[in-house]
């Protein structure tokens, strides 16, 4: 799929024109559906920008382990997690193995399907069904500072990172009590309730992402991801899903907390 540049007022009929997903017109052959975003240059983005300010913390080192990480015991990746490998406690129980929390690379490929729904803008569905616990995708943008956003642009695509309130399950998590990283406990209570530091900007570089919606009955559910480094204020986020999902079926999280002005 090709990129695409956009003069500012111009309105794509689909963001598929944008993003190279499929798109589905459901609008009734509505003319101009809005994409609410500013002037775009835009593809489906694979991996995280970083903004020019900012240094990534340097990668961390590798488990020892030989092909598939089963021991949780002697596994540094597993140990980081409280010596478990991540599980999710729904649908039955799926285990989801170390390396796919470690290593997004591993996302499950669905086929979603970015649609335009009449009040809530695009939602996204997917055509395939998706197992409880599988990784849907991961939150792709540019890593920012939160001081640096812009105070005066009104931005709806900012995901702030905040482990800690995915850990305790306000993103849809099942079970809040595994401390997926250890010393969680060092971080100051008192931190969560502030401003992260470090957010995801998706207005101008992005994924399907973007365009999943909230919802307070969520099916997906946030799970920060640590891999090339150890920084849980910088984490990478990746949706998974919260529950057996049927095709077509609108995927959506609970957002957060946080409202950017
Ligand atoms: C990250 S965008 C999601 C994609 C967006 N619907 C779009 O058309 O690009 C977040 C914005 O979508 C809208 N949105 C998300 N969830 C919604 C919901 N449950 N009900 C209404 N609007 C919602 C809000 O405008 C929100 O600021």
């Amino acid at each position: 799929m090709k990129e695409v540049h956009f003069a500012h007022g111009r309105v794509p009929k689909c963001p598929s024109e944008i993003v190279g997903l499929v798109c589905e017109d459901i609008s009734g052959g509505q003319e101009n559906v809005p994409i609410p975003a500013t002037n775009l240059v835009m593809r489906n983005f694979k991996s995280m920008k970083v903004a020019r300010n900012l240094k990534l913390p340097g990668n961390a080192a590798g488990c020892d382990c030989e092909r598939l990480c089963r021991d949780p015991n002697t596994c540094s990746h597993a140990k980081l997690n409280g010596s478990d490998f991540q599980y999710m406690h729904l649908g039955g129980g799926r285990l989801v193995e170390a390396k796919h929390v470690l290593n997004v690379v591993q996302i499950v490929a669905v086929v979603q399907s970015v649609f335009h729904t009449p009040k809530k803008g695009w939602a996204v569905r997917s055509w395939d069904f998706i197992p409880a616990g599988a990784p849907v995708c991961e939150y792709i943008g540019v890593l920012t500072r939160t001081e640096d956003l812009d105070s005066v642009f009104e931005n709806n695509y900012i995901f702030y990172i905040d482990c800690l309130q995915t850990m305790r399950g306000l993103g849809g998590r099942a079970d809040a009590s595994v401390s997926v990283i250890q010393n969680v406990d060092k971080i100051d209570e008192q931190r969560s309730e502030s401003m992260p530091e470090f957010c995801i900007d998706t207005a101008s570089i992005g994924n399907v992402a973007r365009f999943i919606n909230h919802s307070c009955e969520p099916n997906l559910c946030i799970q920060c991801v640590l891999s090339a480094h150890q920084d849980i204020k910088l984490a990478r986020v990746v949706l998974f899903a919260a529950d057996n999902i049927p095709p077509l079926q609108v995927i959506s999280p609970f957002y957060g907390l946080y409202k950017h002005h």
